[in-house]
């Protein structure tokens, strides 16, 4: 059951001393629902990398705090990726798991993102976790998590991840590539911290901004490394730089990622309507009388950044809580 809530919340007097008496009694304490929710909605408000933040108040908050056993767990991995991707209209939506850090919550997912190619090269590390426990080899990685101290993997079913073929609608020649990408991603690895607790097991999805895939999924060279025959199916002169085959070919991939999402019925920004709605999301919290933080070596996109408006201001890096954290590597 999915409730949505009022903005703002207000915290009473009588609430702070329950708080205060649970952590005496047990070193810690509980979130009501309403404090969930606001928390993890305002933990993305303050996510000083993310583009996204105009749509912070209509995250989709599922409590599965009360899980204890390992298949309601793994099923609600599952029900995250089902809900999240909603046939393509996809909705930000984010599980929160019991709490407690990584080194003792009782369920904790190792995987960066939910979704991961095994021959993607950013999978590495995990890959060979994954090839320790099982001869599984899916295109997408399983799921590998510590369940009660015990490393364990878990291949999510093919029918809830949904892929999109990449086509360019002027090239044919491009799809003999045979690209696909996922259509949700979907961040896995990162604490949410919220007055004081960890959540170190809170999934969190968007939907993908078109320059995210084109521009460095498969263009980077410690990624898929395809500049050169992705050029090639745009029939580019590729003899001297100075044709600027390199960066046709970028602009030309942003589109036709793009283009194939919206083919395919599936969400996705491109980079300048996401830059104008950061902006209204700068107006917004201008308006509430906040000061928008942010990290702009993030923030600017990577095609034309000075074509956006926010390649030509500076940001406040300061970083204000409830926020995401990077989990830090030990601890897994
Ligand atoms: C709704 C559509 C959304 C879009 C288009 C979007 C877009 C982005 C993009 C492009 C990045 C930079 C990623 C990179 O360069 O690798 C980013 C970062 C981030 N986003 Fe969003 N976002 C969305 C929703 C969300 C939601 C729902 C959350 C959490 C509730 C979130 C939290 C974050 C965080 C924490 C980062 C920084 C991650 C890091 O430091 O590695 N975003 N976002
Ligand atoms: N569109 C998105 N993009 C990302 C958001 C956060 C992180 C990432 C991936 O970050 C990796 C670490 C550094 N770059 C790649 C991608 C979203 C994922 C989940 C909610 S929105």
């Amino acid at each position: 059951m999915h409730r949505e809530l009022n903005i703002p919340y207000t915290i009473t007097a009588e609430r702070l001393h329950s708080i205060e008496s649970e952590i005496k009694a047990t070193g810690t304490y509980h979130h009501t629902f309403e404090e969930l929710d606001y928390g993890a909605k305002v933990a993305w408000r303050n996510s000083n990398r993310c583009i996204g933040r105009l749509f912070w108040d209509k995250l989709h908050v599922l409590d599965k705090r009360h899980l204890t056993a390992e298949e309601e767990l793994l099923d609600a991995v599952v029900h995250h990726i089902d809900y999240a991707t909603n046939s393509g209209k996809i909705r930000p939506t984010i599980t929160i798991f019991p709490q407690g850090k990584a080194a003792d919550a009782p369920f904790v997912i190792v995987n960066d993102q939910l979704v991961r190619y095994a021959d993607d090269p950013i999978a590495g590390p995990l890959k060979q976790q994954v090839e320790r426990l099982t001869a599984d080899r899916s295109h997408i990685l399983p799921l590998l998590y510590r369940y009660d101290g015990e490393l364990k993997t878990f291949e999510i079913p093919a029918d809830v991840i949904m892929e999109v073929p990449l086509v360019h609608p002027a090239y044919p020649a491009f799809s003999k590539l045979n690209l696909t990408w996922y259509a949700v991603p979907m961040i896995s690895a990162m604490d949410l911290r919220i007055g004081g607790i960890t959540y170190s097991c809170a999934p969190f999805n968007g939907w993908y901004m078109e320059s995210e895939i084109a521009s460095r999924n498969l263009l980077d060279t410690y990624r898929y490394d395809l500049l050169e025959q992705i050029a090639d199916t745009f029939q580019l002169d590729r003899s001297t730089t100075v044709t600027y085959w390199r960066d046709k070919a970028l602009v030309e991939l942003n589109y036709a990622v793009y283009h194939s999402f919206k083919t395919a019925g599936v969400s996705i920004v491109d980079h300048y309507t996401a830059s104008r709605q950061f902006e209204k999301f700068e107006q917004n919290e201008l308006a509430e009388g906040r000061k928008v933080t942010g990290d702009w070596t993030w923030l600017i996109p990577p095609i034309s950044p000075s074509l956006v408006h926010n390649f030509h201001k500076g940001y406040d890096n300061t970083y204000n809580n409830p926020n995401f954290y990077y989990r830090s590597k030990k601890s897994c």
